[in-house]
This record gives structure tokens, sequence and C-alpha cells, in this order.
């Protein structure tokens, strides 16, 4: 009796402390939706513009001086960073919507890791558009059929992924930003973990998890499938069968999760670069995407790199892939830091360019430091 009437004092208690607080939060909910649509009438003034002047929708430059600013701004405040960055990608996603409605390609089918990068970098207010292969995510760039496309370029255990570097080397597109993704690789199945006959995943995870898979499932057959979410839709119809993918997957297909975070590498991350037809200008904080052959002498290639030293320019990455028009050409990839716009760039790449048969300049855009 006495229990129940403290249940019933305390619950009174909780409702009458609860009522001013939530009163102040809609009040702050009221002025937050006022802002926010004061801000969107300025961005479908930012919107007309660009559509009258021929500017690009998304800016990837502005994007990143925007969640600095604000980053900054939260210094010492209550909410974490990544909450504040959340919240302003999303309210980004709506500008697009208000400036121009985008279509953003990505590798599918849906559940993907791509999906998972394009979605944290475009939000919810966007169209995407899922597609079978690499390829194809720069060809419909190229055509105009979409207005972004996000391609996976490297992954920290794994190394650079083939066809994206091929891609390069045949798109008339730019790279206009990069997306860091951390990847956390998931078991997923409806049956339990004794019962696993067959494990499907991209190679990409497959090669990401050997060692967990080796301990802990040393007898199980891995498949290769053209992706997680192929992987995964194998497994919610077979039964016995396991997949490798994201929990995004897991909820498209109705899987599971038997498993989480069963990557070797604790730091396991990709790097996706975002293809475009457009420029983007500099931050302060860019990198250049360049791709060249060298000429056929001894030393060719320590010359170009010599070329970078001496400007003082950094390398952030380098790969190289056979040129496919003639057996041992190569092309080599190169990231530097630095903006084609920042004079000493400039001069390094057209010095570098007379000791090379051909060098392109792929884009320059904000350097990413923040995993999304
Ligand atoms: O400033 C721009 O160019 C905008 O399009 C506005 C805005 C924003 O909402 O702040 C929208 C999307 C990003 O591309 C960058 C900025």
């Amino acid at each position: 009796m006495t229990d129940s009437l403290d249940a019933q004092n305390d619950s009174r208690a909780l409702e009458e402390g609860l009522a001013p607080l939530r009163e102040q939060i809609d009040g702050l909910d009221r002025e937050l939706v006022e802002l926010l649509n004061r801000r969107a009438e300025v961005v479908v003034e930012v919107g007309k513009l660009k559509r009258d002047k021929g500017g690009a929708i998304y800016a990837p430059d502005r994007e990143q001086r925007v969640l600095e600013r604000v980053r900054a701004l939260n210094e010492g405040r209550l909410l974490p960073d990544t909450c504040i960055e959340a919240i302003w990608r999303e309210m980004m996603s709506g500008s697009f919507a208000l400036e121009r409605p985008l279509r953003i390609g990505y590798l599918g089918p849906p559940g993907t890791f791509s999906h998972l990068a394009a979605r944290r970098k475009f939000g919810a207010s966007v169209e995407y558009d899922n597609l079978a292969d690499i390829p194809l995510i720069f060809e419909a760039v190229d055509r105009g059929d979409i207005d972004y496309g996000l391609v996976p370029i490297e992954n920290s255990t794994e190394g650079f992924v083939t066809p994206s570097l091929d891609g390069l080397m045949n798109t008339r597109s730019r790279v206009c930003a990069e997306v860091l993704l951390p990847i956390h690789n998931n078991l997923l199945a409806n049956c339990d973990a004794p019962d696993i006959k067959v494990i499907y995943s991209h190679p990409q995870p497959l090669a990401q998890c050997r060692r967990w898979l080796s301990a802990q499932f040393p007898q199980v057959p891995r498949v290769a499938t053209t992706s997680t979410s192929k992987a995964a839709e194998q497994a919610a119809e077979e039964p016995g069968a396991a997949a490798i993918g994201t929990t995004l997957a897991a909820q498209i297909y109705g899987l599971a999760i038997q498993f989480e975070n069963i990557e070797d590498s604790g730091e396991n991350t990709t790097r996706f670069y975002v293809m475009a037809r457009q420029e983007t200008g500099p931050t302060g904080d860019d990198k250049t995407a360049i791709y060249f052959t060298t000429k056929h002498r001894s030393g060719a290639l320590a010359d170009v790199l010599d070329v970078f030293r001496d400007e003082g320019i950094n390398l952030t990455h380098i790969d190289k892939r056979p040129s496919q028009r003639k057996n041992w050409d190569y092309v080599f990839f190169v990231d530097l830091l630095g903006h084609i716009s920042d004079p000493h760039v400039s001069k390094a790449l057209s010095e570098a360019a007379e000791h090379c048969l051909e060098l392109r300049v792929l884009g320059s855009f904000p350097r990413a430091t923040q995993p999304l």
C-alpha cells in the first residue's frame, strides 16, 4: 500500500517536474523551426542565383567551411560535435531540395557501404540511384544522368579498388569531394552460428575479416559476391547462409546481426571520391588528385616525385595500375596536399608534366579529416 502510494507520488512529482521543462523545449522548438525556415529562405535565394548564373548546387568547399564554423561555435558546449555535424549535414541536404533536387549514384543494391557513405554525406532530402557496378557510376555522371556519384577508392586494410582507379582513367568527370567512412562489418544470418554452412560477401569485406573468419568459422566456405547487399539478399533466401555486410543491409533484407564489428583492424576505413561535372574551390586545406604516365627512361618516376619534394608538397596516396593500352605501361595515381589554384601546386604540376607522357588533374577538393 505504502509502496503504491510512493509510486503515485513519484509519478505526480515527475509529471509536475517535466511539465515546465517540456514547455521550455516546446518554446525552443518553435524558435528553431522559425530559424530553420529563415535560413531556408536565404538558401532559396542562393539556389536562384546558382540556377541563373550556372553555379554548382553542391558546394563541397562551402560545406567544409560551414561545418568547420559550427564545430568552432560549438567548442566547449554541451552537444558533441558529431551531433552538431549530423544536424547541419541534414539541414544542408534540405538545402539541396530547395535549390534543385539532386540525384546521387552509388554502388548498389541498397544497403552497401557505398549506400551508407552516400546517405551520410548527402542526407535524406536527395534522390538515390543504386547502380550495378562502378563503371556505370562514372558513365552516369559523365552522361549527366546523375548529379554526383560515389566511388570507393581505397580501403585502409585492403588497399585500392581496381575498378575505381580504372574508371578514373576513362572518365571526363572530376573529383569534387572525398568521404571517409569507418567500415564496421557484421555477420548477418537468420540461423544460429553453429548452423552456418556458407558465408557470402564482397571480396573486400571477406579479406578485411580474414583472421576473424579463420578463428570463428575455420571450416565454413567463403563465397564472393558482387556486393555486400547481394550477399545479404542471398543469405536471406538460403537456409544456413550468412553474409558479411552493413547493419543497413540487415534491416533491408530482414537478417539478424549475429556478430558486430568483425573486421580484423579496428580502424578499418574506406575512402570514397565524389565524382561530378564541376570543380571545387579552395578551402585552405585541400587535396588534388592526379594520374600520370611517365616517359620510358630510367629515373622518370623519381624525376616526377622529386618535383613534388622540391616544392615541399606532401603526397597522401600513390598507387599504380596497368595502362591497359600497352603491356607493362603503368598509370600512377597520386593525391597531394594543396589545391590546383595554389601557385606552388600549379607550378609543381606543370614541371611534373614535363617528365610525363600524360598528366591529368582529376580534381581538387577539401581534405576529409573527420570520418562520416
Ligand atoms: O552556400 C551554398 O552554396 C549553398 O548551397 C548553401 C549550403 C547551406 O545550406 O549552407 C547548402 C549546401 C552545401 O553545398 C553548402 C552550403
